[in-house]
């Protein structure tokens, strides 16, 4: 099995304390994403600092951007991202804008499936467009209403499609190996890194944990 990747959800608003928590994870993950609430606080500043500061990592921008796909993540690529997320529920116009910008600079789309009513035709359209990763996602609003990404990472794995999974929605130690043996990818980790004791620590234990579940 290929490795997965390891995406560190940096979900603070403040500028400097993101730009520590990604100083202090580095050495374990491999993506780092701004996170939509930190996106929208500190804006592209942001993208050009993490940019010139890690030119090694991958840099995922979380815009879930909704409509002018193009207009809008265009910006985020020439920035340095090289991963935007466009919503399924914005319609294929946009998804097709994210993904037209995307190529533009050599760059990758991910198509975040949140709240998508049917995931396998939104997943099936985004690939024939040209999208390189499918995000299951439950949100931060819909794990504290108890809702958990298992099954609809079962069913999009299921299918078979040409394009690279990424999972997220309180993935924590406890469900590593759950996921990474589902199919995913790309193993988005927030809270359970930036909300522990020690944030090095549990990217560190959650490496360990992915690439033990990958052998
Ligand atoms: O994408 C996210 C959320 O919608 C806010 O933008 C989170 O970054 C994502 O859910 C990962 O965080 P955790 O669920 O805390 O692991």
């Amino acid at each position: 099995m290929a490795r997965p990747l390891i995406q560190m959800a940096l979900d603070s608003l403040d500028f400097n304390q993101t730009v520590a928590l990604a100083d202090q994870v580095a050495p374990y993950v491999d993506i780092f994403e701004i996170g939509t609430p930190c996106i929208k606080y500190n804006g592209i500043n942001l993208v050009k600092e993490l940019r010139q500061r890690y030119p090694d990592k991958l840099l995922l921008v979380d815009l879930k951007t909704m409509d002018a796909g193009e207009y809008e993540a265009g910006a985020f690529y020439a920035a340095g991202a090289d991963i935007c997320t466009v919503l399924g529920v914005s319609g294929l116009a946009t998804i097709a804008g994210v993904i037209k910008a995307a190529k533009k600079h050599g760059a990758e789309t991910q198509i975040d499936l949140i709240n998508v009513a049917d995931k396998a035709d939104c997943a099936r359209e985004s690939v024939k467009l040209g999208a390189q990763i499918v995000g299951i996602h439950t949100g931060l609003d819909a794990q504290a209403a108890g809702h958990t990404p298992f099954t609809d990472l079962n069913d999009i794995a299921r299918l078979g499609l040409n394009v690279r999974i990424s999972v997220a929605g309180g993935i924590k130690q406890a469900t590593v190996q759950q996921v990474v043996e589902a199919g995913a990818n790309i193993i988005v980790v927030g809270a359970a890194i930036y909300g522990a004791p020690s944030p090095a620590e549990a990217a560190r234990e959650i490496r360990e944990l992915v690439d033990a579940a990958a052998v």
